[in-house]
């Protein structure tokens, strides 16, 4: 935003060969219009998130200034070492636009759920001096492709515990809880856990990732997204010894005397942990603190994660006891919960959800964590992210700009300028200009350096709900 002075130089936040393309439009070239979409891969559908990030990041306000453009001109010389960057185009930007960058950016809402291969937003350059800007931001604004992954992956994991739940388990009431975000350190760096935290937050309110709190309060007006508790670590559990485990245990009871606590209990043998630590020699203390409405959540951190859980779930069953609720389902007592955080993906949960099914386990029983899955294990190849021109006016002329590689009939540019509208429950993006400018959904975000709609946190969960819960229907 305007008044904070980033580090970096906006104008060098770009891939090196696009300091050259000013000199490969054709001449007479007055606009460049380019779209985003996802052309598919994992998922069927896409949630869109993290462009107002960007933009606020690197876009909104007077960015270019002489010094950065001073900077970039230094740069290119040595890395191209010859003449090429393109410090008038830069100038008139500064002069003629007080350094404002003169681009539209329309985009869904965040938060929207889009069928992959429709247009999620359009970027042109509103000045016919700066055709070559419009793709100079593609680098920048194509880096959406992570926060919508994201956002993606951990909603169709949203949608996998809200099927179980609705199967095995009373109430969806848990749901928002039900994937705790284990990944900061398995980011490549803190801001990808603030931008990939915050993604997840989009689904959930439950997680570890302080960061992605910091960039949702930062970005989206969100004063605190996420939740968590106290908890312990091995080191927290092994420096007690082991002969000592139980005492690390009772310490935790001691310490916390109500709410919900975590307990990482595999640090020897998790099994004896639950039948003789948890389930004999602590049990009255674990019942005395339900008592008081707390809640003990033990956490295997290891083994084949269906297999343990069972394993534990069947020796706390024992020595806690059991009810069956209204779907017929065992249950724990309320005092008592699981969280396996180890060996969590959207792959790997389904099977472990329908496994503690077939032994008759409520979901309710357990929580997931996921770390390196969530937040990483993820590239711009899962949801085909890319960015293609799809429009241009040289010499007046407009014209429908594509690719058509023979090559690979998936990589198929959509033409002409984009519009996205809802045709009964279907989304269809209308090519070609034919679009109806009423029903476009597409919204100007950005303009001449303005941010023109922002988006709150509220309402971009609202957008992303899953259906089944969006008019607050409950099972
Ligand atoms: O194991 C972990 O790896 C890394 C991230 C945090 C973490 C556990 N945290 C936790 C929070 C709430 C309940 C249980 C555990």
């Amino acid at each position: 935003m305007a008044g904070e002075y980033p580090l970096e130089n906006v104008i060098l936040a770009t891939d090196s060969y696009k300091v050259t393309h000013h000199l490969q439009y054709p001449p007479g070239t007055t606009t460049v219009y380019s779209y985003f979409e996802s052309r598919g891969g994992t998922f069927p559908y896409t949630v869109f998130f993290g462009l107002q990030y960007i933009l606020k990041r690197w876009l909104v306000g007077p960015v270019i200034t002489e010094s950065k453009i001073q900077e970039a001109k230094e740069i290119c010389q040595i890395h191209f070492r010859q003449n090429i960057f393109n410090e008038e185009g830069w100038r008139h930007i500064l002069k003629e636009h007080g350094g404002h960058l003169p681009l539209r950016i329309k985009a869904v809402p965040e938060g929207s759920v889009i069928p992959t291969r429709n247009v999620l937003f359009t970027v042109e350059n509103t000045d016919p001096m700066v055709p070559w800007l419009t793709n100079w931001f593609e680098t920048l604004l194509v880096q959406t492709w992570y926060p919508i992954t994201v956002a993606t992956n951990s909603r169709y994991q949203k949608e996998l515990l809200a099927k179980y739940l609705i199967d095995t388990a009373d109430t969806l009431n848990t749901l928002h809880m039900k994937l705790h975000d284990f990944g900061f350190r398995g980011c490549s760096s803190v801001e990808t856990a603030a931008i990939g935290g915050g993604a997840h937050l989009v689904n959930f309110k439950s997680t570890d990732t302080i960061a992605g709190l910091l960039f949702a309060r930062k970005y989206y007006g969100c004063n605190m997204a996420g939740f968590s508790i106290p908890a312990t670590e091995h080191s927290t559990m092994t420096t007690w010894g082991k002969s000592r485990e139980d005492e690390a245990c009772r310490n935790m009871l001691n310490h916390f005397p109500s709410g919900t606590i975590a307990v990482v209990s595999d640090s020897y043998d998790v099994f004896n942990c639950c039948q003789n630590i948890w389930g004999t020699e602590l049990k009255a203390a674990v019942e005395a603190r339900g008592e008081k409405g707390g809640v003990l959540v033990i956490r295997p951190d290891s083994g084949d994660p269906a297999t343990v859980v069972l394993k534990v779930l069947e020796i706390l069953g024992k020595q806690f006891g059991t009810t069956k609720n209204r779907k017929g389902y065992k249950v724990l007592p309320p005092y008592l919960r699981l969280i396996q955080g180890d060996g969590i993906s959207y792959k790997s949960l389904g099977p472990i959800l329908q496994k503690l099914k077939e032994y008759q386990w409520s979901t309710d029983n357990v929580t997931f964590g996921s770390g390196g899955a969530l937040l990483q294990r993820l590239d711009r190849d899962t949801l085909k992210c890319a960015f293609k021109c799809s429009f241009a006016i040289v010499n007046g002329e407009k014209l429908n700009v594509f690719k058509k590689p023979i090559t690979d009939s998936g990589k198929h540019s959509k033409k002409g300028r984009l519009s996205l509208e809802k045709q009964g429950n279907t989304y269809v993006t209308v090519e070609e200009g034919n679009g109806n400018p009423v029903k476009d959904i597409l919204v100007t975000v950005f303009e001449n350096g303005k941010l023109i709609r922002e988006y709150t946190f509220d309402e971009i969960r609202r957008n992303a709900e899953l259906e089944m819960l969006k008019n607050n229907k409950r099972t």
